[in-house]
């Protein structure tokens, strides 16, 4: 963790473009959308302008916990060839800039959240960021190769955050969007994980393919996503569900234990000739699957402004077995 390896290039000031990567935004707006789909689709309405502040810090606060990660990473991120590139192993900004930033932003972001919404949502903040910080990239990360299961919660926090600020409270739906997530990164992260083997090799953190090989990753992927489905389309008998919901996972769920089959089934000397092609796409295909579920929601929170369509809807709602 020590700065001696920093050297700031003369002449060149720590550019806002760096403390802007420090946010991992191109991640985080995933996560942001989870949050904002939490927060719209819950059954208590938020003035658009408590809304739009909440999400700006919870934004905030998600890359406040990347820059924390890169301050903390810099070791292995310097190993790493995907990683290389980023601000401090680049020597763009220093390791103490990142972790000042990093700090500032996360006690900015939950305060700020805490008095635009409720403190339940600023403390529920901060506890991701702890776990994202503490749990998953220190701890965790470089002890075992479950960090990523384990840590993944962090992940799959944010939409019941988006649901606290409205709510002040957790509920069914929030902990089944939370699940959703969760389940979800084991198999977002192996597929990644089998064509950026070498790298987590080199920089000896053990992610499932280095400490078990590909073999028992590709095997994890389809037993996770197995497991995800019904719980991504229990998702949608809850009152937040409903058929639109409900057609759109069955797809998505259907895609994604076919493309686990075949990561399954694909033998290696085959995927390596291919560069991981299939792999690759798996991997992509994860952004989109978790995208179009909360998107889906958000779709369901549309039309069940319509009467008739919420009372069909209502069909769908198995709500009155745990309520
Ligand atoms: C512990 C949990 C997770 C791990 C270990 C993980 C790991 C990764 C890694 C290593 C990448 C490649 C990033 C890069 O090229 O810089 C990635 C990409 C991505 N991840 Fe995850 N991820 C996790 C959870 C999540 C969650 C919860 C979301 C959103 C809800 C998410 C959304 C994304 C997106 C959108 C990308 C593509 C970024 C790009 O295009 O550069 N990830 N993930
Ligand atoms: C609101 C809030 C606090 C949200 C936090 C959300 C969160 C924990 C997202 C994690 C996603 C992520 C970038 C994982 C990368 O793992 P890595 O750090 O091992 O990846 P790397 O090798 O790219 O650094």
């Amino acid at each position: 963790m020590s700065d001696i390896s920093y050297v700031k290039p003369q002449g060149q000031d720590a550019q806002f473009n760096d403390f802007v990567a420090l946010l991992k935004p191109r991640v985080m707006s995933l996560v942001v959308f989870t949050a904002f789909v939490g927060l719209v689709v819950a059954p208590v309405p938020v003035h658009p302008l408590v809304g739009f502040i909440s999400i700006l810090f919870i934004a905030l606060g998600g890359g406040a916990s990347g820059a924390l990660n890169m301050w903390y990473d810099a070791d292995i991120d310097r190993i790493m060839k995907r990683t290389q590139s980023r601000p401090i192993p680049a020597g763009r900004l220093s390791e103490t800039e990142a972790l000042g930033f990093g700090l500032a932003l996360s006690v900015i972001s939950c305060v700020m959240l805490a008095l635009a919404s409720n403190v339940f949502s600023g403390l529920f903040l901060a506890f991701t960021i702890f776990f994202y910080v503490i749990v998953y990239t220190m701890w965790l990360k470089r002890s075992t190769p479950q960090n990523i299961v384990i840590g993944g919660a962090a992940g799959a926090f944010p939409p019941m955050i988006g649901w606290a600020v409205a709510t002040g409270g957790v509920s069914v739906e929030s902990v089944a969007m939370f699940l959703l997530i969760f389940l979800w990164t084991p198999p977002h992260f192996w597929a990644l994980a089998l064509f950026m083997k070498s790298d987590y090799s080199a920089a000896k953190v053990p992610m499932l393919t280095v400490t078990h090989g590909r073999k028992v990753t590709r095997r994890h992927i389809l037993a996770y996503a197995l497991i995800l489905a019904p719980v991504a389309i229990g998702l949608g008998v809850t009152s937040i569900g409903g058929p639109v919901y409900l057609a759109t996972a069955l797809v998505l769920n259907a895609v994604f234990i076919h493309g686990g089959w075949v990561i399954w089934r694909r033998a290696e000397e085959t995927a390596e000739a291919e560069k991981y092609r299939f792999e690759k796409r798996y991997f992509y295909f994860s952004l989109l699957y978790l995208a179009l579920h909360f998107g889906a929601l958000l779709v369901e929170k549309a039309l069940h402004l319509w009467p008739a369509y919420a009372s069909f809807a209502q069909s769908f709602d198995l709500g009155f077995l745990w309520s």
